[in-house]
């Protein structure tokens, strides 16, 4: 928690994944209703315009006058009504109020901005550090150009660079292509992210209470109060994701600028927008503009136990490596939350992460294309057929396009369990070897459903089921043509297939699949046969 809004915490303070600790603050708030709407109108200027107060109820907006507010109790949530979510969608039915009522009189009670007695009381009650240039700040309206400039990305400079991306090269994964979208909706206009805080403007003083309602909604176990208090508060800032001038979600923090961390106090996204990457997007804007305009080095954040893997996907860790001198007794405990730390690296463009990530993916690409040749894609082989899948010409292997040039050199011909020795060497010896296995398995009594092929009106479903028929016929037209079997290994694969055909269409007890069985033990014996006596193949 922050040195200014800490003592407004109680140690049971929890987003959304667990309630604020019960106190007794509803009828203690209740009493002092009337007097502490009074102190704030007499001691304060409403730090909205009239237009705001009256319609809104300014002391709602106003860290002046939180007291008013927690005198409402659970009612008195009223700037709810006739709110969108962005512009001020504070729909009553998210509103705790049990919230409101066990959220602590004495966080309520500290509100007050510090410089006021009751404040440093509190501070002091509280043991909470103060940043010495907080104290000047506190107060002070920041000036609308600097806080509500436009959170801009670094840009690429380097134009050429655009033009090298090739064709075939994936320039982008999921997360590049998420920022790269949100990225152009920027440069379109259509979508914009702001830092602003509680300077008066009248369209900040919009967003940021666009930006609360939205806090409450997603944030439901978070009093409403409090997020009032801590948003418009000062001495925090709220980077904001706006789109067509409505706040689709953001987050809150305080910049401990003598101590270069800034706290995140609150982080969402409107309901309907979430996963889409503007969380990712509004985190890198953030960091951003903390190191370049706040000189922050790191931020911590007591993360709601469901929202650690966000956080984790931004950089964040559990392990707190800052040192605690530069952080103890800024922030406080929170109940239920996890204390994440992120570094800011001092270099990386944030808002441009896309960019570097493509020249990263470009630049490995290119080394990869010196060492390799993977990238060339050749025309594919002109394969024309003639019957039974015979080619129209013989190919060599030493022919197929890219193949000496990925490495191939003929030594390397056939892995072959049959690797030629001698006879099969040529492709005479090869063919004549086959034919002789044809004409033996055709000669057995056994071959009659092999002969040919099997003839669609006799079996209609059979090219269903069997979807790489093979057949003597088939086989016999290929060895023939001398262009097909340019291993023995084509030879044998067809034949296996064959019985395979058989025994998966027939079942173990039809002839056609007996016949399968008692023709292919035929083969195997004459093929070893074969290999004993005169041709010699292992
Ligand atoms: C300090 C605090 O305020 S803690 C409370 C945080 N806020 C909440 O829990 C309120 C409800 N949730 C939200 O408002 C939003 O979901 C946020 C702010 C948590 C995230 O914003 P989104 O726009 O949804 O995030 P974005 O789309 O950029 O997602 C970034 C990545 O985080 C993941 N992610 C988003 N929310 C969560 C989550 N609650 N838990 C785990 N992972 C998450 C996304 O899947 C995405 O992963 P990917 O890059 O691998 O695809």
């Amino acid at each position: 928690m922050d040195a200014h809004s800490s003592h407004l915490t109680a140690p049971g303070r929890s987003r959304s994944s667990q309630s604020p600790s019960p106190s007794h603050s509803a009828s203690a708030s209740a009493t002092s209703s009337i007097h502490k709407r009074k102190m704030a109108s007499d001691d304060h200027a409403p730090p909205f315009p009239s237009s705001f107060s009256d319609t809104r109820d300014g002391a709602l907006t106003s860290n002046d006058d939180l007291e008013s507010i927690s005198a409402r109790g659970g009612g008195a949530d009223s700037d709810s009504e006739d709110d969108s979510e962005e512009v001020g969608d504070d729909d009553e039915e998210d509103y705790d109020g049990s919230s409101m009522r066990n959220f602590t009189a004495s966080r309520l009670e500290n509100s007050a901005p510090s410089g006021s007695g009751r404040n440093n009381k509190l501070k002091n009650d509280n043991s909470v550090k103060i940043e010495s240039s907080e104290v000047v700040k506190e107060g002070s309206v920041t000036p609308p150009t600097a806080a509500a400039g436009s959170v801009s990305g670094a840009v690429v400079k380097d134009e050429s660079m655009k033009n090298i991306f090739t064709d075939n090269l994936q320039t982008s994964g999921a997360y590049t292509a998420r920022e790269e979208s949100l990225k152009r909706e920027e440069e379109s206009g259509r979508l914009k992210f702001a830092c602003v805080s509680n300077d008066g403007i009248d369209e900040h003083m919009i967003w940021l209470i666009g930006l609360k309602n939205i806090f409450a909604r997603q944030l439901p176990n978070m009093p409403k109060e409090y997020i009032v208090r801590l948003v418009m508060d000062r001495s925090h800032k709220s980077v904001m994701v706006i789109r067509r001038n409505l706040v689709v979600g953001g987050i809150t923090y305080r910049p401990y600028a003598s101590q270069k961390f800034g706290e995140i106090a609150f982080c969402a996204i409107t309901a309907d927008e979430q996963v889409k990457g503007y969380g990712t997007r509004l985190m890198n804007h953030l960091k951003q503009h903390a190191r370049d305009v706040d000189g922050l080095t790191h931020f911590l954040t007591y993360a709601d136990n469901n929202a650690v893997g966000y956080f984790v996907k931004q950089g964040f860790t559990k392990e707190i490596y800052l040192e605690k001198e530069r952080w103890q007794g800024y922030i406080k405990d929170y109940d239920g939350g996890i204390l994440m730390e992120c570094k800011i690296d001092p270099k990386l463009p944030y808002t441009d992460l896309s960019t570097m990530i493509r020249r990263q993916r470009q630049a490995i690409d290119e080394k990869i294309r010196e060492l390799s040749n993977c990238h060339i894609v050749y025309q594919g082989i002109d394969f024309q057929k003639k019957e039974a899948g015979i080619p129209k010409k013989a190919i060599k292997v030493e022919d197929i396009p890219g193949l000496k040039e990925a490495g191939w050199t003929p030594d390397q011909y056939g892995h072959s369990r049959f690797k030629t020795v001698n006879s099969l060497s040529d492709q005479k010896s090869l063919t004549a070897f086959m034919r002789s296995l044809l004409k033996i398995m055709h000669d057995h009594p056994d071959s009659w459903p092999f002969k040919e092929p099997v003839d669609a009106r006799d079996v209609p479903d059979y090219y269903d089921i069997i979807k790489d028929p093979i057949d003597l016929k088939t086989m016999s037209k290929r060895v023939e043509s001398e262009l097909y079997y340019v291993t023995f290994d084509m030879f044998v694969a067809d034949v296996r297939r064959m019985f395979a055909n058989a025994r998966t269409y027939n079942s173990p007890e039809t002839i056609y699949y007996k016949c399968a069985t008692r023709l292919e033990s035929h083969f195997s014996n004459k093929v070893q046969a074969g290999l004993q006596s005169g041709i010699k193949i292992q």
